[in-house]
């Protein structure tokens, strides 16, 4: 049987009379690279502080590799967590803080985070006060990929990351993933989650309403299929799954499609086509399309 990595089993928190998680039940397989994806709000942090033991579930239970959560001792022994608003000691240098790091961590590979000092370009001579966001984000991700524990807790962790940098950290999650450890990654970078991540969970006002693997959410949605053809114009009115159908000019339309295909492409095969371009949605208009919908 696989182990989890991360589980929690009908998670609620409530403040007051604001619910921030509701009844969550995941389950993340270790050695997965999960992304946790929701809106402002949706209920990301609160999660994940519940994972670490910083807040108490109202209702339900959460175990990191089936240590409960509330055994903060034990479950921090295979955790590296990098928060939302990084916060250092002011008056150490970053060379002081990764060794105070890797000295009260779950044990770190010293020439990997070397590597990754230059990769990310951190500046360890001096002091963290004077550090930028972005600078002390990429102190406690040096520190946290350097680490050997099995599951890594990423809340937000490129928000003040520059395009150079979010590659660096792509290629560093895909180099803890090859070395077999397990990532929690919440995020709002949605092409990060799609490049970095095996699979999704989607969270609306505290409730989970999605997990899958980035490629069948792709095929849960709407793909945008153009045709060009010669002579007459495909029928596709009634065509099952076809929606949206726009003329773009002489002999080209293009239309929305959910579901199987085939009706489609039978009604496509009654004309000449010349050309077929099936473009499938990006993660960005699969979440917009859920949260569309709460708009709506
Ligand atoms: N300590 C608290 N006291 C009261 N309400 C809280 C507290 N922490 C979170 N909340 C509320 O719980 C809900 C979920 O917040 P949470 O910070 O978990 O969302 P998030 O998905 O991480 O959002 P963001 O992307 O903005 O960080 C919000 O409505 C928030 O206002």
């Amino acid at each position: 049987m696989t182990v989890s990595a991360v589980r929690t089993q009908g998670l609620s928190k409530l403040y007051g009379s604001t619910t921030a998680v509701e009844d969550l039940t995941i389950d993340v397989p270790a050695g997965e690279v999960f992304g946790f994806l929701g809106p402002n709000g949706a209920g990301k942090s609160t999660t994940i502080r519940l994972l670490l033991g910083l807040a108490a579930p109202t209702r339900g239970r959460c175990w990191l590799f089936d240590v409960d959560s509330r055994d903060v001792a034990t479950a921090h022994q295979r955790v590296a967590y990098v928060p939302a608003d990084v916060a250092l000691w002011p008056r150490l240098t970053g060379k002081e803080i990764l060794h105070l790091l890797a000295a009260i961590g779950p044990g770190t590979d010293t020439a990997y985070r070397s590597e990754l000092v230059d990769r990310f370009e951190v500046e360890v001579s001096k002091r963290a006060g004077a550090y930028s966001t972005g600078n002390r984000q990429k102190i406690a991700l040096v520190a946290a990929f350097a680490t050997r524990a099995p599951l890594l807790i990423l809340d937000e962790p490129t928000s003040g990351l520059d395009p150079l940098m979010e590659r660096e950290f792509r290629r560093a999650v895909a180099q803890a993933r090859d070395r077999g450890q397990s990532v929690f990654l919440s995020s709002h970078q949605l092409a990060e989650v799609e490049a970095v991540c095996d699979r999704v969970g989607i969270l609306r006002g505290g409730r989970l309403v999605e997990t899958a693997t980035v490629a069948d959410l792709r095929r849960l949605h709407r793909s945008e299929v153009t045709v060009t053809y010669t002579g007459t114009m495909p029928d596709l009115d009634l065509v099952p799954g076809v929606e949206s159908i726009e003329l773009l000019g002489e002999g080209r339309l293009r239309f929305a499609l959910t579901g199987p295909p085939s009706p489609a492409l039978q009604a496509l095969a009654r004309v000449d086509v010349a050309a077929l371009n099936v473009r499938e949605p990006s993660l960005e208009e699969i979440f917009l399309d859920y949260y569309g919908e709460v708009a709506r």
